[in-house]
């Protein structure tokens, strides 16, 4: 799996290597030679390259970069605008690069191809001076002419952690050369379109860090167990639905079925139960009472709440749940805790960003700017995890850190897709038994990221804007692993 770090990560990894032996400049070359690799992969000696180097050892990196490429014949410019690199070493690296040639001069006319190595994760947003303005302007004239902008580690412009201080201004390239780990503001709403294309750079470190970004084979979820039966997969409880809101459920319920819970009990309203016996025949059926509620939950594996539901007694039936040594999974309208009792089963809560802005009494871009730091806190502060739902979900852990599962379909942003996530999450939980040698995380992590193949998948055959969560339903059946 691939890490996502913030500055402080970062800085924490370049002095692991340095105490352990590796120095800095070694890194560095790691760095700019696979860049200039993958650079020479994409282009041809005859394309006029500019490379843009800044004082700092995101500079450096452009030195390297310029230092391979001209020595296997490249037309190169390289230009340090803010005068040259002051670490020592990127210094090393700017003197090395002289004995090849490469010494920094002015621009002129036009490239094809523009690397950004100006500001790195050491960049300071506050001091957005007009020469850095100026800069920008240009190279955005650049591409508006066919300049490919690539960037080293991160666009320049660009906060490394969170984007509230965020100015709207940096540069937007067609690609990013992430170095050993991707940067947390890739993945933020406002940050995310100016890395263009991520591609992850190997400098040979450990993967120490919280976060990651997850990318495991869903295979396990895809297979049975030849000898098993239904009790093998567990019963699982899901309360939810009301007179006005029958759809969820059935939403949540038919999600719940195709991923593979054994048996599966569904407590909802007369209005719901009629669609439930006509769409999900294999579910059976429950009155929604505190009677019936209290009977089943002790004969259970996992119980999930929330979808469609209205009611005066929800609150009642959390606690009723809560008690009950099982997982349990709280959404929609079960989000209203604001503190949880300390319980050895899993507590999951899945609101959307929205839900989450309310239960942390924040705006919904308070939440979108600190996105990582937001579900941490949330996690750790009340021991649960958190599946924290966006254009990414996160899934973060009680202990910090977790897993973020990028690129589903945009047409999930619609109404029942969260039910259908729901479902899916609840019936894993309930399969916990088979799935022993993974941990909750990231069982929940390989749900999600099947949710999220499967959304990709339907858009094969639709357009996200007509996707709705039955087409998604359907190809979780189908999805290829
Ligand atoms: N393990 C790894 O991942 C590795 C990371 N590596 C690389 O290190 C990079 C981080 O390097 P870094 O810490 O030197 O910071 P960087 O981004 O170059 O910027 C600092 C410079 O910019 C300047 N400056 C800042 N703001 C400014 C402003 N508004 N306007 C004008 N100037 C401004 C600032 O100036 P000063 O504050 O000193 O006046 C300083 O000179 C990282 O992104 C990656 O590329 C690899 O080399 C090896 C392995
Ligand atoms: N732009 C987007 N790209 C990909 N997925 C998205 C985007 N916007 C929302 N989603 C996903 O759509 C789902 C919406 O869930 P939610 O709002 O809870 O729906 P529901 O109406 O079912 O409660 C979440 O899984 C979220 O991650
Ligand atoms: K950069």
């Amino acid at each position: 799996m691939e890490m996502i770090y913030d500055t402080h990560e970062a800085r924490q990894i370049d002095e692991w290597a340095k105490t352990s032996g590796l120095p800095l400049e070694v890194l560095m070359e790691r760095a700019g030679s696979e860049i200039a690799k993958q650079i020479k992969e994409h282009h041809d000696a005859d394309e006029r390259i500019l490379i843009v180097c800044g004082t700092g050892n995101n500079g450096g990196d452009g030195y390297v970069i310029g230092r391979e490429l001209i020595r296997d014949g490249y037309d190169i410019t390289l230009h340090a605008p803010f005068g040259e690199p002051k670490t020592a070493t990127a210094r090393l690296h700017t003197r090395y690069a002289e004995k090849f040639g490469l010494v920094a001069e002015g621009i002129c006319g036009q490239y094809d191809v523009i690397v950004d190595a100006v500001f790195g994760t050491g960049f300071d947003g506050a001091r957005f001076t007009k020469s850095v303005t100026d800069l920008f302007a240009w190279v955005q004239e650049q591409q508006q002419q066919g300049a490919r902008l690539y960037a080293v580690d991160i666009p320049s412009g660009i906060p490394t952690d969170q984007t509230s201080d965020f100015s709207g201004k940096g540069l937007k390239a067609d690609a990013t050369f992430c170095l050993h780990a991707f940067k947390r503001s890739a993945f933020l709403v406002k940050t995310a379109p100016f890395f263009g294309q991520l591609k992850k750079i190997d400098l040979g470190l450990p993967a120490f860090g919280g976060w990651s970004l997850y990318d495991e084979s869903i295979e396990p979820l895809l297979t049975r167990n030849p000898y098993g039966h239904k009790g093998t997969y567990g019963t699982g409880l899901l309360i939810g639905g009301s007179e006005t809101m029958p759809g969820s459920i059935q939403l949540a319920t038919r999600a719940a079925l195709r991923t593979g819970i054994g048996k599966l009990q569904v407590a909802t309203v007369p209005s719901a139960q009629l669609g439930l016996i006509i769409n999900a025949p294999e579910a059976m059926i429950l009155d929604q009472t505190t009677e019936t509620i209290q009977g089943i939950v002790t004969q259970v594996d996992v119980a999930g709440i929330g979808p469609g539901l209205s009611s005066e007694f929800t609150s009642e039936w959390i606690d009723l749940l809560l008690r009950q040594d099982i997982p349990v999974v709280l959404d929609a309208s079960a989000l209203i805790r604001d503190s949880y009792p300390e319980r050895q089963a899993a507590i999951v809560v899945t609101p959307h960003i929205g839900e989450f802005a309310r239960m942390t009494n924040q705006t919904v871009a308070e939440v979108q700017d600190d996105l990582f730091e937001q579900a941490s806190a949330y996690a750790m502060l009340h021991q649960v995890i958190v599946v924290l739902k966006s254009h990414v979900i996160l899934i973060a852990k009680p202990d910090g850190g977790g897993y973020v599962i990028a690129g589903a379909s945009s047409g999930l942003a619609k109404g029942g897709s969260g039910d259908t996530l729901f479902g899916l999450i609840t019936s894993l939980l309930g399969q916990r038994k088979h799935y022993q040698h993974l941990s909750i995380e990231r069982l929940i992590a390989m749900g999600v990221s099947w949710y999220a193949q499967a959304s990709k998948q339907v858009e094969q055959r639709m357009h996200p804007s007509s996707i709705v969560a039955t087409d998604l339903i359907e190809q979780l059946g189908k999805v290829e692993g």
